[in-house]
């Protein structure tokens, strides 16, 4: 059977199930958090033109039925390996993408077509050879001398034992889907671990931290380092309410210096009031709930150097 069905009208004979931990990695900006809201099919990582605004590992689950089989494909997105500085944040970051790749069932090893760089390299002696890993040639769209394709994939084969070679674009529909097809054959049969309508297994707390994030750095353009980081203060669910949920969330902007805090607030309080107002707007639709959102910017000098510090903000 090739068409889809849903998950309420099983075929006569009960579809078989996979479910599986399916690792995204690659170097920063190579369009990991792209592809995993593409192959999630809502947004729920944050992406941005800015490099290295992935910082926590999220996960976002797909559940379908198709070709008679029940899979569900639960995707790890980490942050990009950082090699250039040694800071205390970088440290943790490096230890976040070990912590994604083990113990998944597959690797999705992202890189930009036709392109691989000491960053990549560093990225890709991470993983370990005895998890199938796919090297996704992302960005197809944007590599001009397609003729170059066929070797460098040789040369890439040379460098690691990829398991299948997948040339796409992230933000082409058609190929999202043949790689979700690809993506079943190496899920393991078992039961489902989520419900099938559960996108994701963070917080919504987090959501929020992430969503003012994402427009703090889409807002403030390059100016501001990613050091910049959001820290809910208060998460409150007003209670007794029957028909529309209400949330109250207050949260910190936390940066380096006063000039980024000058930065962040903008001319009379307009940055920080846009930010604010595209954030609540977002939080509302992703929660289905009507949000009072609160935020704060304070300086904390050198902070990306003090690990403990570090803890204390929740990247261990
Ligand atoms: N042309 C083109 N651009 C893409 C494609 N995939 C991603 N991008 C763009 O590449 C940039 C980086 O994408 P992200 O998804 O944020 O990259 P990332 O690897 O998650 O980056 P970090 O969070 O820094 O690790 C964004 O501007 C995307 O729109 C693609 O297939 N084609």
């Amino acid at each position: 059977m090739q068409s889809e069905s849903s998950l309420s009208e099983p075929s006569a004979d009960e579809p078989l199930s996979r479910c599986g931990l399916v690792a995204i990695v690659g170097k920063p900006n190579v369009g990991k958090s792209t592809l995993l809201n593409a192959l999630v099919g809502q947004k729920i990582s944050i992406t941005s033109r800015k490099a290295q605004t992935t910082r926590h590992r999220i996960t976002g689950i797909h559940s379908r039925v198709k070709d008679d089989v029940a899979a569900q494909f639960v995707f790890a997105d980490t942050p990009g390996y950082q090699t250039k500085h040694s800071k205390a944040l970088n440290k943790s970051l490096n230890k976040a993408v070990l912590g994604a790749v083990s113990d998944v069932d597959l690797i999705l090893f992202v890189v930009e077509a036709g392109s691989f760089s000491l960053a990549d390299a560093k990225v890709l002696s991470l993983l370990p050879p005895g998890t199938p890993t796919l090297l996704i040639a992302n960005k197809l769209d944007t590599m001009h001398r397609r003729q170059e394709l066929a070797p460098w994939l040789k040369s890439m084969q040379e460098r690691h034992p990829f398991t299948e070679f997948v040339p796409m674009s992230a933000k082409q529909p058609k190929d999202v889907e043949r790689l979700l097809d690809i993506c079943q054959g190496y899920l393991p049969e078992q039961p489902w671990w989520y419900g099938e309508d559960e996108l994701t297994d963070k917080s919504e707390r987090f959501l929020a931290a992430e969503i003012v994030r994402e427009k703090l750095f889409r807002l403030t353009g390059d100016e501001l380092p990613y050091s910049a980081t959001v820290v809910i203060d208060e998460f409150k669910e007003e209670e007794g309410r029957k028909v529309d949920r209400m949330v109250r969330i207050a949260a910190t902007i936390v940066v380096e210096r006063d000039g980024h805090k000058a930065m962040v607030i903008g001319q009379n309080g307009e940055r920080l009031k846009r930010i604010g107002t595209e954030a609540r707007v977002e939080l509302e639709r992703l929660m289905g709930a009507k949000v009072f959102l609160q935020l704060w910017v304070k300086v904390r000098s050198g902070w990306a150097d003090n690990e403990a510090h570090l803890r204390s903000y929740g990247y261990e």
